[in-house]
Parts: structure tokens; C-alpha cells; sequence
């Protein structure tokens, strides 16, 4: 029997013919272009299985990498479905990162370089990347560096570094930290000259060593290149040049080399991925082979139409058109809430109906929009499974101050609190003031201390105004609380102002500010809230250990790449979240937006949701625009001549057709849910009140 014959047999799934050919040709350059849904990864694990069942290549000679650790942990899952039985020893599928990491280590060790890395687990902890970063900021400007500049800094340096941008071209990279620049000089000599013996290293730094003896030491090369018979490539639109430039070193000079992308899916670019590169492909490779897959195996054909003709407004793609024989399945729900807890609650109330969480996904943008759903899931007793745990939410800035608002109102004395807030609130405190209390120390009201110094004349009512506030704030509902600080006291003006003032991302701040107030809202008392907070951070820390489980998975859009569930929400959908301001000003920012949202659409199979708050204004302009799309051949359902089913005709035995699955019999009926046997789809159960609502159901 041919092998596609029994990969049928064993794994249920017969590769088209351009899979085939994909799997079939194992020799020479191959750019293997393809729609979300068509198979690339199910295509590259085939043709990987080939190599070891069919072409009897030992595991040790093939280099399957993968962008991210998740991916290739998700790749060699898969890998472990389809050939733990046929294949004695496993193919090691790794990131570039880890095998850059492998190079360095033997080209170090040949040289005899001591080399420590100064990201992951560092000791001591003032040689962390971040914190080298955060201490030349403060050298250069004698301020101390925020969240949201630290990030910018760091997405500068991987851009440059990824991208291989020499020292004169510097300046041309963006950044909306102006120091940046200046920072990474200094950064780079730090390394350099931190002491003698050893070589500092981040995790960037690893590709450009890996690049450098690959190009330098010919042993190590010819030691790689014999290994490696045939080197493969998953995601690799979000490769950088230098990432690039190390696999196809590796590959030649037989070129054996697979490279499976998806240009339309590149979402990376913002630090450094670089899709440019690959789609020269061609011209790298004269002889080299490009196969297009653009069949979607995924979705439904009202998903698969409205991404594939909303993905066209961007101009920098290769041209695909992906289609699906797949069933026209379900509209798809495009929704504006006037407030975003309503819309939490909305979703919340559709998460708890449905048995297979599993196949639930709550996909945004940032990772703050997250703290609302866990607050809410946590509030209804509903686990879940996070892709990415991200707690910077947790000591946010505006997260930070809000708390020290609340401890200074229990004890206005305490000075020291004081001086992290005292400029974000309406009492106009001078820096000196501020100084003349530290040195005065903890003690009294330090209001009413101050009131015994000379003092502005506007400063006179400002301070009695503000001690009034910070005297209410410890009695009332964090609510309350939040309302006085942000209202009576200015903070959110004073929030806005900042923001201004430093370049922050005022949108951002607010959102923050925002989700706080939600969780306040079920709080009765201020250390509750503070309780809260650390119970949520909690919370999504232990989230990693329901893997598997039968929960839904919240994850960003980023992070939701390659994944694929029954029913998606994506929520936040908002104007300036996507897309951003910044990305409305840069058409190159605009179309990695856009991508974005249509890797997040992509993941859905049947059912997706856009969500958006704060009324039709609010909404991200991305959604008139699915709005536009959506049109009535494409939304409703195929026209089936019975009538729809009601509650009362939902019992066993009972002959239905449903609008995606055809006819089936009811086989089982319980008070929520209910199993239907088709006479094509096999056994699948369903939420009697969904189907009812939704009239998926006519009588037969
Ligand atoms: N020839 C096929 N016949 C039936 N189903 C298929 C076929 N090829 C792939 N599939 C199914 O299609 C779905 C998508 O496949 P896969 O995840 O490999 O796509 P992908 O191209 O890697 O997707 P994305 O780029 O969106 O992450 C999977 O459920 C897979 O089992």
C-alpha cells in the first residue's frame, strides 16, 4: 500500500495533491506558500514521517525548527499522534533560538569564550537584560524607565539585531523611545566591556554569534551541513533575516531545504521577522520549487470567504486566493457592547453553556484585556487554560498608583507612600515640598504639616480639598474609593497628562484604569480589592497547569497562531487597539494589523464572534468593514424547507436535519444537552437551547 494509502488509514487524514507533491518532494529548494486551515503543518509532519518510514533518513540528519518553543512543542505532539507507533526514535523538533544556542556553545568553546546569558533565570538579577536596560536609561536621562518604554527599548534592540541593521543605518529604525538609539550603543559596550573574561549575552545575541561562526568557522559548518540532510522550516513568515540566513546555511550547498509560510500570517514584523526575504525566494533559488496550498481543511466557508476577501485590502502579499468546500456553517457574530462588562458577561454566559470547553477560545489583542475574563471566569467558578502568562498588568504603573492612593488614605502620614503619587493628583505639591516632608520623615497628616509652611495661596484650598478626599477614600467601596481618586483628586487628568508628557500609550493607561475599576466593582473593601488583585495574578500563574483539560484557552492573537477551536471570541475589538493609533499612521504598521485579525479569524472552525465595547463608535474600524462582507449568501443558513424545532420536539429517536451536519437521529436527551447520531458526521452532542435559538434544527 502507498504511504499517503496507510497515513489515511492510521491518521484519518488523505493529503490533497498538492500535499503530495509537497510531501514527495523531498530534494532541492521548496517554498511551500499557504492559507491558514491548509494543512501546512499537517503537510511538513507528513513529509517528515516520509523521510523516516519511506526514505529510511535517520531522525538525527533532518532539522525541523519552529519559531516558538510552544510550536514546537505543538509540532512534535502532532508528530507523536500520527508516528509514535511507525517510528522508534523521534525527530527533535526545536526552536531556532535552541539551536543557535547549540552553535554558540561549541564555536564558544572552541575559542575558549566565557559567556554568561543575561535573559531567562539570571543571578544576580542586576545582570538581567531588563535591568542592565533600566539602569542606562536612567544613567542617560536620570529618570527611572517605564513599563511601556522598557518594552519599546527591547523591541527596538531585537529589530536591529534580527534584522541585522548595521550602525550607520541606525537612525532609520523607529522607536517611540527617542533615546533608543544612544541606549543600544551603550548596552552593546556594556556587554562588551563588563569584565575580561566574559561575554554577555542576550537571547538575540545568540543568533548573531550562531550567524558569525557559521560564517567564520568552517568545522563547525561542514560538521552541521553533514549531519543535516534536510533541513524544514514551520511559520517561517516570522523569521528574521538573520534567522533566515542561519537556516540556509545549514541547508546548503544540497539546498534540501523545506520552507513552509504563510505570508499573510506574518505577525512578527514589528521585531524583526522578515517576510521580504522569503518572498525572494525564487530568486535565491532559480531551481527551487514554490507550491501554493490554499484549500482551508478549517473553517467553514463563511469564515474561509470574509478573511480571505478582508486579507486583500493588504498591497505587500503574495496573491492566494483561499477557498473550502467546507459547509457555509453558522453567520458570523459581529457585536457592540455599550459597556465592556456587559460584554464579558455576554461571553461569560455562552462559555458556561458549552460542554466542550475545549473548544473554546477568548483571543485579544493585549494581554491586559485578559484580567477582566479571568476576573469573571474566576467570579463563576470557570477554569481555563492561558497560552501566555503575562502579569505586567499586576505592576502596571497605574495599577501601583491606584494602590498607593488607597494605603496613603489609611495613613496620611506616611510620606513615603506620599512621594510616589504626590505629583499625580490636584494639589499642586511642589518637588521641594516633597523633599522637606521625606526629611521630616513618617509622622502626622502630612497635609496638615504642610499647611504649617509658606504655601502658594492656590495651594491653600487644593491641600484641605485633597486631605477631605484621602479621609473618605479608606471608608468607602473600592469603587467609591476609585471614583474620588480618579474625580475629586485628578488622577485621571492627571493620568492623561503624563502620558503626554513621557509619550506613554494613554490608551493603554486607560484600559488599565478600566479593568481595575471592573474587578473594584465586586469588592466591599479596599483590602479586598488589593486582595483581589494578588488572587487574579494567582490565578493566571497556576492557569498553565489546565493544559488539556477540557477548559477554554484565552491567549492573544499572537500566541493563538497555529492553534484552531470550535468557537472564538475575540474580543476588545476596538478602535486604537486594532489597530492602533500608531498603526493608522504607518501603512506597514496598518497591514501587520490587519494580519493580525486575520490570523485570529482563521483560528475559528465554526463559530466566531467579533466583539467590541463603548457603542458602534468605539468599535475598531475593522469591523464596518466584516460588516460589509458578510453578506446574506454568505451568513444564512442554507434554505431547508421543514420547520425549525421547538424544546418540546427534542426527544430520542426523533429524526432531525441540521444546517451544517445534515440528518441524524436524537440518540439521547438530557435536561441541557442532547447527542444526535449522523448519517454522515457520526455522533456529536449539542446545547439543546442553542439549537433551539438558532434554529440549526428543522423536523424531518
Ligand atoms: N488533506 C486534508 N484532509 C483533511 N483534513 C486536513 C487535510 N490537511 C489538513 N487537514 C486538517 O486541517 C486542519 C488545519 O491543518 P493545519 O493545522 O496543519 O493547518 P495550517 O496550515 O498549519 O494552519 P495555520 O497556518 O492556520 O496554523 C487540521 O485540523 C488538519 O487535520
Amino acid at each position: 500500500m502507498d504511504y499517503f494509502k496507510q497515513m489515511e488509514q492510521s491518521t484519518g487524514v488523505l493529503l490533497n495533491d498538492i500535499q503530495k507533491q509537497a510531501v514527495l518532494k523531498t530534494d532541492g529548494p521548496l517554498l511551500l506558500l499557504a492559507s491558514p486551515g491548509s494543512g501546512k503543518t499537517t503537510t511538513l509532519n507528513m513529509k517528515i514521517g516520509y523521510l523516516l518510514l519511506e526514505k529510511k533518513v535517520q531522525p538525527e540528519s533532518i532539522m525541523a525548527v519552529t519559531f516558538s518553543r510552544a510550536a514546537a512543542e505543538d509540532m512534535a505532539e502532532r508528530f507523536r499522534q500520527f508516528f509514535h507507533d511507525k517510528v522508534s526514535r523521534p525527530v527533535q523538533f526545536s526552536t531556532i533560538h535552541s539551536f543557535a544556542f547549540r552553535i554558540v556553545k561549541s564555536y564558544f568553546q572552541k575559542k575558549s569564550i566565557n559567556y554568561r546569558l543575561i535573559e531567562g533565570d539570571v543571578e544576580p538579577h542586576w545582570l538581567h537584560k531588563r535591568m542592565a536596560l533600566q539602569q542606562l536609561f536612567t544613567n542617560k536621562t536620570g529618570k527611572k524607565i517605564t513599563e511601556d518604554e522598557l518594552e519599546s527599548l527591547i523591541t527596538y534592540i531585537s529589530y536591529v539585531k534580527n534584522r541585522m541593521i548595521q550602525p550607520d543605518q541606525l537612525q532609520k529604525v523607529k522607536c517611540s523611545l527617542k533615546e533608543a538609539k544612544d541606549i543600544y550603543i551603550a548596552y552593546e559596550e556594556w556587554k562588551r566591556n563588563y569584565d575580561d573574561q566574559t561575554l554577555l549575552l542576550d537571547f538575540d545575541d545568540m543568533l548573531t554569534y550562531a550567524y558569525e561562526a557559521l560564517l567564520h568557522d568552517k568545522m563547525i559548518l561542514k560538521k552541521l551541513q553533514k549531519q543535516y540532510d534536510y533541513v524544514l522550516t514551520d511559520e517561517s513568515q516570522d523569521n528574521s533575516l538573520v534567522q533566515h540566513k542561519i537556516v540556509e546555511k545549514i541547508a546548503s550547498p544540497q539546498n534540501n531545504l523545506c520552507v513552509v509560510a504563510d505570508d499573510d500570517q506574518s505577525i512578527f514584523q514589528w521585531r524583526g521577522s522578515d517576510v521580504g526575504h522569503l518572498l525572494e525566494f525564487k530568486s535565491r533559488y532559480p531551481n527551487g520549487q514554490v507550491l501554493t496550498m490554499t484549500e482551508n481543511y478549517r473553517s467553514s466557508k463563511t469564515i474561509v470567504q470574509v478573511a480571505n476577501t478582508f486579507i486583500k485590502r493588504n498591497k505587500e502579499r503574495y496573491r492566494k486566493e483561499m477557498y473550502t468546500v467546507n459547509d457555509i456553517g453558522i453567520p458570523i457574530e459581529v457585536q457592540s457592547f455599550k459597556k465592556r462588562e456587559a460584554k464579558i458577561r455576554y461571553v461569560m454566559d455562552t462559555v458556561k453553556e458549552q460542554v466542550n470547553r475545549k473548544e473554546v477560545a477568548i483571543l485579544y489583542r493585549n494581554n491586559n484585556s485578559a484580567v477582566s475574563v479571568v476576573n469573571a471566569m474566576d467570579r463563576l467558578n470557570i477554569d481555563f487554560y492561558m497560552k501566555e502568562i503575562d502579569t505586567k498588568f499586576f505592576r502596571h504603573w497605574v495599577t501601583t498608583d491606584l494602590l498607593n492612593f488607597m494605603r496613603f488614605s489609611y495613613h496620611t502620614g506616611r510620606v513615603d507612600v506620599l512621594e510616589h503619587i504626590y505629583s499625580k493628583f490636584n494639589a499642586y505639591m511642589k518637588k521641594d515640598q516633597m523633599k522637606w516632608l521625606l526629611q521630616e520623615g513618617r509622622g502626622e497628616c502630612a497635609f496638615a504639616r504642610l499647611q504649617n509652611t509658606k504655601l502658594e495661596a492656590y495651594q491653600v484650598s487644593k491641600l484641605k480639598q485633597a486631605k477631605r478626599a484621602f479621609d473618605k477614600i479608606n471608608k468607602l467601596s473600592p469603587s467609591a474609593a476609585i471614583t474620588v481618586i480618579e474625580d475629586d483628586l485628578g488622577y485621571r487628568k492627571a493620568l492623561e497628562q503624563r502620558c503626554e508628557r513621557l509619550g506613554l500609550n494613554v490608551d493603554r493607561a486607560k484600559e488599565i484604569l478600566d479593568a481595575l475599576k471592573e474587578i473594584a466593582e465586586d469588592e466591599q473593601t479596599l483590602k479586598g480589592f488589593a486582595d483581589r488583585l494578588k488572587r487574579l495574578e494567582s490565578k493566571m500563574k497556576q492557569s498553565k497547569f489546565n493544559k488539556g483539560e477540557n477548559v477554554p484557552t484565552l491567549s492573544t492573537f499572537h500566541r493563538a497562531k497555529g492553534l484552531e477551536f470550535d468557537r472564538v471570541y475575540m474580543i476588545d475589538l476596538n478602535r486604537d487597539i486594532l489597530p492602533t493609533k500608531e498603526d493608522n499612521d504607518d501603512p506597514e504598521l496598518m497591514e501587520e494589523a490587519v494580519r493580525l485579525f486575520y490570523v485570529g479569524m482563521t483560528r475559528a472552525r465554526e463559530h466566531l464572534e467579533l466583539l467590541s465595547s463603548g457603542g458602534v463608535q468605539k468599535e475598531s474600524p475593522f469591523l464596518p468593514q466584516i460588516k460589509k462582507l458578510i453578506a446574506p449568501s454568505t451568513v444564512t443558513s442554507p434554505h431547508r424547507a421543514g420547520t425549525t424545532v421547538a424544546h418540546e420536539d427534542l426527544l430520542p429517536n426523533t429524526t432531525i436535519e441540521h444546517e451544517k451536519f445534515g440528518i441524524g437521529t436524537i440518540i439521547d436527551v438530557k435536561s441541557d444537552t442532547m447527542t444526535v447520531d449522523f448519517e454522515h458526521h457520526g455522533e456529536k452532542e449539542f446545547i439543546k437551547q442553542f439549537c433551539v435559538e438558532r434554529g440549526l434544527l428543522t423536523k424531518v
